[in-house]
């Protein structure tokens, strides 16, 4: 038999794009009528909810199609839902000069709708999401060197502090500037389970406290043991974030349990948000 000329295969090409376009535009009215449902006001964005979808599309993908580029155009669609869904949605970047990378970080995750706005520290990003609610922000992932963490800012408990929601890049683009870099979304909006996720628990004190305390104290709290355990000493307080298995709530009973295990004050010890993992580099 012979093989179909290029007409054909163009022509089929057409049909499926035809195809591929009536189900984006269905997709679309099915998230119009999610969004009716939703209350009004506030943020539409379900972090949790987009984690699951993205999960399910890389453990179905195979073939010679990337999965960084089927990743990437279900990223594209619904950050434009969510833009639907929010029409002042904008997205306020650290990107320092000298670290393009975040901002590569933060537009293949938010695509190429949503406004972005770099600015040069965390503070400044995290000043923009208190000022507006259908702001989120993006921020770089805390590392112990960091010798002005942003992160214990969010401990204090007040109502505009957003919580972290995500972490990024959830799968790693292969031209991405400065692979290796990952950041923390900000948004005021509770976190939600996605099946597989940290959960971020700050700790401050005025002494240091050894790992090992730590470690006891959760347990007799009821709570997971650590995954890791950040420490930073700032203006003389000494600032933990622990990483725990699942989404802890700030409300939970464990965390006041935490605070008498190891001795500390109420509002010492504070949930500030929860990621799903990421799946990491995929080619
Ligand atoms: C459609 C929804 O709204 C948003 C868009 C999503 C999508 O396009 O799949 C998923 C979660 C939300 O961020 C929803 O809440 O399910």
């Amino acid at each position: 038999m012979d093989a179909p000329s290029l007409d054909s295969l163009r022509q089929q090409i057409d049909a499926i794009d035809g195809e591929l376009h009536g189900l984006i535009c269905r997709r679309a009215s099915l998230v119009g009528q999610i969004a009716a449902a939703k209350p009004a006001g506030g943020l539409s964005m379900r972090p949790g909810r987009e984690a699951q979808v993205l999960r399910k599309r890389l453990a179905a993908h195979e073939g010679e199609f990337p999965a960084a580029a089927v990743y990437r155009m279900w990223r594209e669609m619904i950050s434009a839902f969510a833009l639907m869904q929010t029409k002042d949605l904008k997205i306020a970047v650290c990107r320092p000069a000298d670290q393009p990378g975040y901002w590569d970080i933060a537009r293949d995750h938010f695509g190429c709708q949503v406004p972005m706005v770099a600015y040069e520290s965390p503070a400044q990003v995290l000043a923009e999401v208190r000022s507006n609610p259908a702001t989120i922000g993006v921020a770089p992932a805390p590392i112990e060197a960091d010798t002005a963490p942003w992160w214990p800012l969010l401990a204090s408990g007040e109502q505009t502090l957003p919580n972290i929601v995500a972490r990024l890049p959830f799968l790693t683009m292969p031209n991405a500037r400065a692979r290796g870099l990952s950041a923390l979304v900000l948004a005021r909006i509770e976190p939600e389970e996605s099946g597989d996720d940290r959960a971020l628990v700050s700790v401050q004190a005025s002494t240091a406290i050894s790992r090992n305390r730590i470690a006891g104290a959760l347990t007799k709290a009821g709570l997971p043991a650590f995954i890791s355990a950040l420490d930073q000493l700032m203006a003389g307080v000494h600032h933990y974030l622990l990483e725990l298995p699942g989404v802890i709530a700030d409300g939970d009973e464990r965390l006041r349990g935490l605070e008498q295990a190891l001795g500390l004050d109420r509002g010492s010890v504070a949930a500030i948000g929860a990621y799903a993992v990421p799946v990491g580099a995929r080619p």
